[in-house]
């Protein structure tokens, strides 16, 4: 958070509002003025009744010219109207909400004592960043405090400044924990409410997340709404209390996207994906290319594949599952490079202003033409130059064709020459065979593009049964084809497809502490320490990958799918469970292990095969109800149970009868062997002293003899000495039956 503007003294700030309300007044009646055809002839900022810090902070960030979107809703905005405008991406639309919420504060003479005087909502963290960026160029004349809250910062930072900020710029699920929680946080005042990427925030994923802020905004608000794909759906805007709206679509009348931009479309079959991507990218090393994919598991076996090939190109990735700062260098990195390849996710397709990026290739099919606007929309932005290449395989082209068509959006269809083509299908295998951590991303990259094509509503474009899985699954690498669990019926369907919707940062929102620190006092579980450390072997770096992704899956890929454990046996898989460092090791074996450390434990029970099992394994519900129902199948438990403990009854009475036979047996033995041994001599006594140790440690469990044998007590000067002491060699008897041959030995006297 920073402030926008330095502070005055008194005397400056007397003089500044004088000169600036005079100022507003001819504004305010400037804007009154203004008609809708006069404005369509303006096209620089300065003929727009701006004041003239706005227009002093654009001029310096090198904004003469207003786009066609900036034209056509910022003068309606200054009216006070609420807007819904629609724009192709990349055209400019930062600027068209953020010069009239500046503009609007400034009317209203907002001071730092009135609060939040403005909210905006982004979807993503790293547009609200960008957003921010922008805001502190434009603003930089104007004295309001602005503040960033999203997700992945400290909380408690936020939380002491929230209260002093006139603007705030936030994601949803940080906003609603503010609301709910910063007890400085007060919207009572908001004079605006600005939404950007409007059609993302009002979708399922982030759809109660808004109802719960809206719902606590006041109501005669102004409410300005910006997409590349608009809504006008009347239920959306009843959320979001709009009053007579006014609609601008500055790209209705021809495509959606950017003229700048030239789109075209392959047709290729899914297993030759890779190597077409492979081929795309050594024919242009000299480019900024952005690679889009359908899942964060595809990118991170795409990324960590072709890097072990070494391109000619510098590669980086980007997904929403990445952490915050890894996410945050990345698009850093990416902005300020000028020949790479990012492979990415759609958590980048929205918003993101990346300069200059050359090619925006669609490995995987958008699940929709909004979409696949959003995502070519990363080049060609502010009429520059861009080329898009979209993949799509056979079995999808004709529906997604047809869908782009019906939105003017004709991509020129391409062949890849075959010169061109390099098949890399044998080095993927081989880096497979080699790494039993790639094999394993591959595994999941795998389940998740099936996974990602199978919960696509439009069936006529995505068709899981019309793809070639065995080949697929070939192509990167994998000796055989993961099994796929998937879920039955439109209800789990929609769950699942609501929960990859679902922000991250709500389940993480729902799981915060009171304060919110959820990320910095999260526990460290072993796993996690585990995974920190990076000096413990090949497994383990692999691990610590993969960790991300594994805590992040579990629960959500444990329904859906299950992976062959017989065609994809991961070998060498660390044990989890073990100690993995000396201290660990040592601590482990202490025995003084103070009481926090020595923690419940978990039983274990061990099949036939002797793989370690809980001793309560969840049964997956279908198959519960396979078997019968519930009362017959707990009649059938209670049966089994209790004829296999009477079984189990009769065996153990049978060994304690057995143990306390053979003792008797021993005892005997010693008593006559005492007996038939004249001399006390020491050999003698410390062979008692052995065997009754003996006897002590395997009867342990059983009626002990008492510590001094009867015969040492009872006679301890029956036996005359002996002339000539016997001496018996023997040897430390550590069985029963060593035991007893000595025994016999003794008693034979040899
Ligand atoms: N009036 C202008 N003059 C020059 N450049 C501009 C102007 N307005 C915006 N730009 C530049 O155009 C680029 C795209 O702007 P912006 O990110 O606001 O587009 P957008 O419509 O919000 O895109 P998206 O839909 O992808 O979010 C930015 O680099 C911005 O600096």
């Amino acid at each position: 958070m920073a402030k926008i503007k330095k502070r005055h003294t008194r005397e400056e700030q007397k003089k500044l509002s004088e000169l600036a309300s005079q100022e507003l007044e001819a504004l305010r009646a400037r804007i009154d003025e203004l008609e809708d055809d006069q404005v369509k002839q303006f096209t620089k900022f300065e003929e727009l009744p701006l004041t003239k810090g706005t227009l002093k902070g654009l001029k310096e960030s090198s904004y003469v010219t207003m786009t066609d979107i900036q034209r056509d809703t910022i003068h309606l905005a200054l009216k006070g109207h609420d807007l819904l405008g629609a724009a192709k991406t990349g055209s400019g639309k930062t600027l068209a909400f953020l010069i009239p919420v500046i503009e609007k504060l400034i009317h209203e003479n907002w001071n730092e004592f009135d609060g939040v005087g403005a909210l905006i909502i982004s979807p993503t963290r790293e547009l609200a960043m960008q957003i921010y960026e922008v805001l502190l160029k434009i603003g930089k004349y104007s004295s309001f405090s602005a503040g960033l809250v999203i997700g992945g910062k400290d909380y408690s930072f936020e939380k002491d400044r929230i209260g002093k900020m006139n603007i705030l710029i936030g994601t949803p699920g940080r906003l609603l924990q503010h609301m709910d929680q910063s007890a400085t946080l007060n919207l009572d005042n908001l004079q605006m409410l600005v939404l950007d990427e409007a059609d993302r925030i009002l979708d399922l994923g982030f759809k109660k997340t808004l109802d719960d802020i809206v719902c606590n905004l006041p109501p005669e608000r102004q409410t300005l709404l910006f997409s590349a794909t608009q809504t006008k759906s009347v239920q959306d805007l009843a959320r979001l209390s709009l009053v007579s709206p006014k609609y601008v679509n500055t790209s209705s009348d021809a495509t959606t996207t950017p003229e700048s931009l030239e789109q075209s479309y392959v047709v290729i079959r899914l297993q030759d994906k890779l190597d077409i991507l492979w081929s795309f990218i050594k024919s242009h090393l000299d480019s900024k290319i952005l690679v889009f994919v359908s899942s964060s598991k595809q990118v991170h076996f795409i990324y960590e594949t072709f890097r072990k090939l070494q391109p000619g190109i510098s590669l980086m990735k980007l997904h929403g599952r990445q952490k915050q700062k890894a996410r945050l260098e990345t698009t850093v990195k990416f902005t300020e490079s000028r020949n790479c390849c990012l492979f990415a996710t759609d958590i980048v397709a929205r918003g993101l202003d990346f300069p200059a990026i050359d090619w925006v290739v669609q490995l995987d099919c958008p699940e929709d033409v909004a979409t696949y606007i959003h995502r070519v929309g990363r080049s060609a932005r502010a009429g520059r130059a861009g080329k898009s290449m979209l993949m799509l395989t056979p079995s999808e082209e004709d529906a997604f064709v047809k869908r782009m068509d019906a939105r003017k959006i004709q991509p020129k269809k391409l062949n890849i020459r075959n010169s061109k083509k390099k098949s890399i299908r044998d080095q993927i295998q081989s880096l497979c065979f080699k790494s039993p951590e790639l094999k394993y991303l591959g595994q999941k990259a795998f389940i998740s593009y099936c996974k990602s094509v199978y919960i696509q509503k439009d069936k006529e474009v995505f068709n899981l049964k019309e793809l070639p899985l065995d080949e697929f699954a070939k192509s990167l690498g994998l000796p055989g084809t993961p099994k796929l669990k998937l879920p039955v019926g439109d209800a789990e369907l929609e769950k699942q497809k609501q929960r990859k919707n679902t922000s991250r940062q709500l389940k993480l929102l729902a799981k915060a502490t009171d304060d919110g620190e959820l990320e910095a006092k999260k526990v460290r579980t072993k796993y996690d320490k585990m995974f920190e450390r990076t000096n413990q072997g090949v497994l383990s770096e692999h691990y610590l990958k993969l960790n991300a992704d594994m805590e992040s899956d579990r629960d959500e890929e444990d329904e859906f799918m299950s992976i062959k454990r017989q065609d994809h046996d991961l070998g060498a898989e660390p044990d989890l469970d073990a100690p993995t460092s000396k201290r660990a090791i040592k601590k482990a074996l202490s025995k003084k292990l103070s009481s926090k450390d020595r923690g419940t434990g978990t039983k274990m029970k061990f099949d036939d095969e002797g793989v370690a099992h809980p001793i309560y394994e969840l049964e997956d519900e279908d198959d519960f109800h396979k078997l019968g129902p519930a009362e017959q199948q707990k009649a059938q438990f209670v049966a089994q149970e209790k004829k296999s403990m009477e079984l189990a009854d009769v065996e153990d009475k049978d060994v304690a009868k057995r143990k306390r036979q053979e003792k008797k047996i021993r005892r005997k033995e010693l008593e006559r062997l005492a007996e038939e041994s004249e001399s006390e001599s020491e050999s003698e006594a410390d062979l008692d002293a052995d065997l009754d140790a003996d006897l002590e440690e395997s009867d342990s469990d059983d009626e002990r003899p008492a510590k001094k044998p009867r015969w040492f007590e009872n006679k301890p000067h029956a036996r005359p000495e002996p002339e000539q002491p016997r001496v018996i060699e023997y040897e430390q008897p550590e069985t029963m039956e060593d035991l007893e041959a000595l025994t016999e030995r003794l008693i034979r006297g040899d």
